[in-house]
């Protein structure tokens, strides 16, 4: 079974349809880029694939649950406990430390301290910032904060993590080092990854390219 799938989907803004009639299937594991002009409805679709938002027809399936029919607190729990998420400009908690940031969705969880502590540990010395735990988010540079933000959004173990230009505000050298870490990162935890992008660096990392115009996916469709 695949781990998402859209049927058809279709989202429209008053009488503008900005997806139309798509068809998109992630499997377990599976690294997918987004590519697209922009406007083209990349983040429109995110947005519907991690339960976000509901589509105005056909419907988003997480190993086979229509999100749209879940009741709020399944969808909240859904998404708290299986998906991840890393933005553009990194959205850390800035009252909290590298290390209370990566902590924060496990304590949502009710993680019991010792896990919690080996877990964010752990993940902190896989994004390389070990040394960095106690700094506050404006002590860092941009990469670091998304370093942090990565391993934030991979805490949990979710099964998917869905990221919207996730280099898109970082120099050429750390945004290689955040795809270098969300491939090995995802391939370790056996999450799938959807990516919007506009980078072919970025692109490279996964093992399948979406090309979408126009609120349609033009190839890369299974
Ligand atoms: N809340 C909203 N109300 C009305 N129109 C919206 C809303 N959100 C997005 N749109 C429109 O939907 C279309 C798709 O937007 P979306 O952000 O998904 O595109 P995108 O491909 O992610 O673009 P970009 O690459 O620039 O981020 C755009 O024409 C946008 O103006």
């Amino acid at each position: 079974m695949p781990l998402l799938e859209a049927l058809g989907v279709g989202k429209r803004y008053d009488a503008r349809w900005v997806l139309r009639d798509l068809d998109l299937a992630v499997a377990p594991g599976e690294r997918v880029a987004l590519l697209g002009p922009s406007g083209c409805g990349k983040t429109t679709l995110l947005n519907l694939l991690g339960g976000l938002d509901r589509p105005d027809e056909g419907r988003t399936l997480f190993r086979g649950e229509d999100l749209a029919a879940a009741a709020p607190a399944r969808l909240a729990r859904l998404r708290r406990e299986c998906l991840g998420t890393v933005f553009q400009f990194f959205h850390l908690v800035p009252t909290l430390t590298a290390r209370e940031n990566v902590e924060l969705p496990l304590q949502l969880l009710g993680w019991a301290r010792p896990a919690l502590e080996a877990r964010v540990a752990e993940l902190m010395e896989a994004v390389d910032l070990g040394g960095r735990a106690s700094a506050w988010p404006r002590e860092m540079s941009g990469g670091e904060m998304q370093r942090v933000a990565v391993a934030r959004a991979l805490a949990a173990r979710p099964a998917l993590l869905l990221a919207d230009e996730p280099t898109g505000n970082l120099d050429s050298a750390s945004g290689e080092r955040v795809l270098d870490l969300l491939a090995a990162l995802t391939e370790r935890e056996g999450a799938a990854l959807v990516m919007v992008t506009h980078s072919d660096a970025a692109a490279s990392i996964c093992h399948r390219v979406v090309r979408m115009k126009d609120g349609r996916i033009l190839d890369g469709a299974p």
